[in-house]
């Protein structure tokens, strides 16, 4: 599903954050991405969703070489990719039903199709009834689970998500990962880089260790 070979980035006037990073995700692998502020995590997960590009090696995701890909081609490669963050990143003037409808009304989907989808999606984080409600009128835990519906509702193939838990307590940390699990269970390639190494060993996936920008046997 995912291959880095030999890929090293660059930022300009800034040292290496990647060099010679090479590592395989099988389809409904799921992964961690761990390493010490600044081993270049985020960076790595930008590659994936093309939002920065690597400066040597190759990116290959699903079969496609997206290393030096058009800036056209990109928005439709980023549908087979749902994203995470830990900060939520939701409009908080928009409803939780709009927020989540958001990636299929960019995709040019029918209202009725979007109804049941985002209902869909709000069903598997359990916050059927919050469809009306604001994001700032929702605990964190939902807010998160807000954003892993918005992910998800284009289904995709791959979850990229960069510190989901790192404002949730223990307990919603653990729900959040049990959902991670679920769509790895029906065929989703999923990768989190966390920091929370106690979470990481608990759950026993796989994982991938960033030492500054170099990736250490795994
Ligand atoms: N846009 C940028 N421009 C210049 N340097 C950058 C940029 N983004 C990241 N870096 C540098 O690249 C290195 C890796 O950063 P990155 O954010 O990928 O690490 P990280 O492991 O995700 O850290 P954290 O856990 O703190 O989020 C750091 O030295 C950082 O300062």
């Amino acid at each position: 599903m995912l291959r880095f070979e030999h890929v090293c980035k660059r930022y300009p006037d800034a040292g290496d954050a990647l060099i010679d990073v090479s590592f395989r995700l099988a389809r409904g692998e799921m992964a961690f991405l761990t390493g010490r502020s600044g081993a270049g995590k985020s960076t790595l997960l930008k590659l994936i969703a093309m939002m920065e590009q690597c400066t040597r090696g190759n990116v290959m995701l699903d079969g496609k070489d997206i290393t030096r890909i058009g800036e056209r081609k990109i928005p439709y490669l980023r549908r087979n990719l749902g994203l995470i963050f830990q900060d939520y990143k939701l409009l908080n003037d928009r409803t939780v039903f709009d927020n989540v409808a958001l990636p299929l009304i960019v995709s040019g989907y029918s209202h009725q199709d979007i109804a049941r989808r985002v209902r869909a999606a709000l069903d598997k984080v359990s916050l059927l009834g919050k469809e009306k409600k604001y994001p700032l009128s929702l605990s964190g835990g939902e807010q998160q689970r807000v954003g892993i519906a918005r992910a998800i509702v284009n289904k995709p193939k791959m979850i990229l998500a960069d510190e989901p838990t790192g404002n949730l307590d223990p307990d919603l940390s653990a729900e959040v990962m049990h959902m991670f699990e679920q769509f790895m269970q029906v065929g989703v390639t999923v990768l989190i880089a966390t920091h929370d190494v106690e979470l990481i060993h608990r759950l026993g996936h796989r994982v991938l260790t960033l030492d500054n920008g170099r990736m250490l046997a795994n």
